[in-house]
């Protein structure tokens, strides 16, 4: 991976713990909003990424291309496999039980991508220091040991749950998070 050093964690970095209270090793991730571009049910032509967390500390996902997601024709557009990289980096944050934003997205693509490919993503965190978590992904076109054809490495920021609240839809999260209150 071609990763710059906003996204390479700094000597002395944690390591990252699973969360007490966490999902546990084996269950899905659900999605956190209905109407997400990448996870989310309700999104007509959204990645529909569906993820489980095999470890507690990683996450895997699948997402199929469609034709809504093609840049030339018949493959995907990188900024869509971005997206996907991101949502599933995104989902593994989730994992730690505090809200985090991309701060970096950087991304190799290694491959094209054709529509109706079943890409086998897995995200990781590789240091956390500070509000910056490190985290990396990649994207295996057909099966979870086929090419990788798109890798990715990131810098998230932890904020509180009022980043949300303060920039987006307060009420259609409070409608989704029951568990958070967004307006401590
Ligand atoms: C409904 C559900 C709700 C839950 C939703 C779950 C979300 C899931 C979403 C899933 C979808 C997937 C996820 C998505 O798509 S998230 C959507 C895309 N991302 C965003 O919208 C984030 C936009 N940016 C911001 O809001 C602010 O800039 C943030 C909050 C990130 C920082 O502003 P803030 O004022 O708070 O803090 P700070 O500026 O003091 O920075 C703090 C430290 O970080 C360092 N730094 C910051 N940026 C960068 C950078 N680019 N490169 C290098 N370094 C950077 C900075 O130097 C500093 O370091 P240091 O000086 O301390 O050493």
């Amino acid at each position: 991976m071609t990763r710059s050093s906003v996204t390479t964690p700094p000597p002395g970095a944690g390591r990252l713990q699973a969360a007490p209270g966490g999902p546990a090793p084996g269950s899905p991730l659900g999605s956190h909003y209905g109407d997400c571009f990448g996870c989310g049910e309700r999104h007509p032509t959204g990645l529909h990424l569906r993820a489980t967390t095999p470890d507690g500390l990683t996450v895997v996902a699948e997402f199929t291309v469609g034709e809504a997601h093609q840049g030339a024709p018949g493959l995907a557009h990188g900024g869509v496999l971005a997206a996907a990289m991101d949502e599933v980096i995104g989902m593994s944050v989730w994992l730690f039980q505090r809200p985090y934003v991309t701060g970096r997205l950087e991304t190799d693509y290694l491959a094209p991508v054709p529509v109706g490919t079943t890409l086998h993503l897995r995200a990781w965190c590789t240091g956390v220091s500070g509000r910056k978590a490190y985290l990396e992904a990649e994207g295996r076109a057909g099966s979870p040991d086929g090419p990788v054809a798109v890798r990715a490495a990131a810098l998230f920021i932890e904020v509180g749950m009022e980043h949300f609240a303060r920039h987006g839809d307060a009420k259609a999260i409070a409608d989704e998070h029951h568990e958070y209150e967004v307006n401590p």
